[in-house]
């Protein structure tokens, strides 16, 4: 089978997601991006659309690429009007780009209900505008739209489309599954037949409302297609296009199949997240592939047979794609969960399984109480420093107060008054917050930075409260789930208790105590307590 181009159309489809959107330099950025990693083909948006697209061509016009050619999309000529007056068409021109792909309708319902036109005129405008934009000397890709759905309720007609746009010089004719509902065996045979009957290249754009944009994209390829049209993150209208994060690894590992160079799969997990910071969109942790998730291990069984081989419980090594294998510690875990924990905190020399029995014990008795260490493995790593490595927090609480009180202007607020043994010293500190939790923070904060200025750097990310028996009411046992970060890594820590106040502490104590420990470890000067 020949080689599988890929087609990248985040910038384009995948805007037109719930909540995606890029500036001009984000499209720019994304797109040296994409041709780093072999993309074949960038589409950078419609330039008869809006002036950022506009921009976008304008500015990308003079970089030189090492090989993803850059596309600019749009529809096939209004109907009614010739090819060389249709606004998009010349603004396809005017983008400067040398490949063009235009989209039409193949679906005859569409041609009478959308674009209210006879299907004969269709027909028209699909060759008219695949010729002009071919007369103008650009490559041509023909997306036809709702392909799928249009060959269910009138093959002739469908497969009449597809002739006319490669009687009119179509360099590849794309076979979309617009409205995502096809299954995979149906949309095989069809592509099987379509590939029979045309002479011209065929690709396949699947977008995924019936979760199977992956397997359908797979399978048209199978089926003869040699260009596979998705996004980054499957970003993209309504359920969103095929992620090729999902379809690239798939056809390169178990297709074997030439596509994107393989060496440059380690790079597609940091190039998801790239691509979702720059889309401010919180990343998927199920995602296949990338996902932080997508190796992340929990049972105990699992975990077990992982340490004999990793093959048993992991279809792909997770560095191939770039992600990180992880273990994670909870009420479902067995002694070999701890095993590998206490391997990967390099902790010291094994230790015999009953050493590990009674901490695997505590931890699930403390989980049954109410903790969750898989969110906080900051937590979990004083938990096990200092059952096997003696560790002690670097501090104290020796008393604690604090007052809230309603003052003049109706504003409530809180003060924490804290007494604090930081090696032999006793440190006292107030503080004022917004509320009793931010009071302590800040008291904690104040105590602290004096032996450890280093903690200046380090920020509350998150905090979250659940109540986990709530049939108590307002005597129920919550847990705090604090998020910590010092700008290069960040650390979760957990508090449980029937007093929120309570909880928050061992939470927040947890998360300085952790902050410090690494970065003793890391040689931060001002770690050091004097
Ligand atoms: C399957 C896909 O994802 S296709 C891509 C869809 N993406 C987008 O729509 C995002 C960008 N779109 C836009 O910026 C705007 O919709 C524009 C600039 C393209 C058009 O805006 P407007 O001129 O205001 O028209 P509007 O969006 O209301 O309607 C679309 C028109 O295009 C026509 N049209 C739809 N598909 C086609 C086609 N393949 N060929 C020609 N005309 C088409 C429609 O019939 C409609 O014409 P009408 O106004 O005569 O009814
Ligand atoms: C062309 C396109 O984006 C579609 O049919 O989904």
């Amino acid at each position: 089978m020949s080689a599988i181009q890929i087609y990248d159309t985040t910038l384009r489809d995948g805007t037109q997601g719930e909540g995606v959107a890029f500036s001009v330099e984000d499209k720019i950025k994304i797109t040296r991006r994409l041709d780093r990693m072999g993309f074949h083909y960038v589409e950078g948006g419609w330039p008869g659309s809006n002036p950022k697209d506009l921009e976008f061509f304008r500015q990308i016009r003079n970089e030189r690429f090492r090989q993803a050619k850059v596309a600019a999309f749009g529809s096939t000529r209004k109907a009614g009007r010739p090819a060389d007056q249709d606004a998009n068409l010349l603004a396809i021109l005017e983008s400067g780009v040398c490949t063009a792909t235009i989209f039409g309708k193949s679906w005859d319902f569409h041609v009478y209900r959308a674009l209210g036109t006879t299907l004969e005129e269709n027909l028209a405008m699909v060759a008219d505008s695949v010729a002009f934009l071919k007369s103008r000397g650009l490559e041509v890709l023909f997306d036809a739209e709702h392909f799928f759905d249009g060959y269910r309720a009138n093959p002739q007609y469908a497969m009449a489309v597809l002739r006319a746009a490669q009687d009119a010089g179509a360099d590849m004719v794309v076979l979309c599954d617009t409205n995502g509902g096809t299954l995979p065996t149906e949309l095989k045979e069809i592509v099987t037949y379509v590939r029979e009957a045309l002479e011209v290249p065929l690709g396949i754009h699947a977008h995924n409302d019936g979760g199977l944009a992956a397997a359908n994209s797979i399978l048209a390829v199978e089926a003869g297609c040699i260009q596979v049209q998705g996004t980054i993150n499957g970003y993209g209208e309504r359920c969103g296009n095929v992620d090729l994060c999902t379809v690239i690894p798939n056809l390169v590992f178990k297709k074997r199949l030439a596509c994107i160079p393989e060496e440059n799969l380690v790079y597609l997990t940091d190039l998801s997240r790239y691509v979702s910071e720059l889309a401010n969109k919180s990343p998927e942790s199920r995602q296949p592939f990338v996902g932080t998730s997508a190796f992340a291990h929990k049972g105990g069984i699992h975990v077990n047979a992982l340490l004999k081989d990793r093959q048993t419980y992991e279809h792909i090594p997770p560095e191939s794609v770039g992600n990180k294998r992880r273990v994670l510690v909870s009420e479902l875990s067995g002694l070999s969960n701890l095993v590998y924990k206490y391997r990967e905190l390099n902790l010291g020399p094994e230790r015999d399984s009953a050493e590990y029995r009674r901490i695997l014990n505590e931890l699930k008795d403390l989980e049954h109480q109410g903790f969750q260490f898989e969110g906080a493995e900051g937590s979990f790593e004083l938990l096990m420093r200092k059952a096997y490595n003696g560790y002690q927090k670097p501090f104290r609480l020796e008393t604690m107060r604090i007052l809230t009180e309603l003052r003049d202007e109706g504003h409530v607020y809180s003060e924490a008054i804290i007494k604090l043994r930081v090696n032999d010293e006793i440190v006292h500190t107030a503080a004022e917050g917004n509320g009793p939790v931010n009071a302590l923070d800040a008291a904690l904060r104040k105590a602290l930075e004096e032996f450890y200025p280093v903690i200046r750097n380090m920020r509350l990310h998150d905090y979250k409260v659940r109540v986990l028996n709530e049939k108590e009411g307002t005597g129920a046992v919550v847990r705090v789930l604090i998020e910590t970060g010092d700008g290069r890594k960040s650390w979760g820590t957990v508090g449980v208790s029937s007093n929120i106040i309570e909880a928050s502490w061992q939470a927040l104590a947890d998360s300085f105590a952790y902050g410090i420990l690494k970065l003793k470890e890391n040689g931060a000067p001002d770690a050091q307590a004097p």
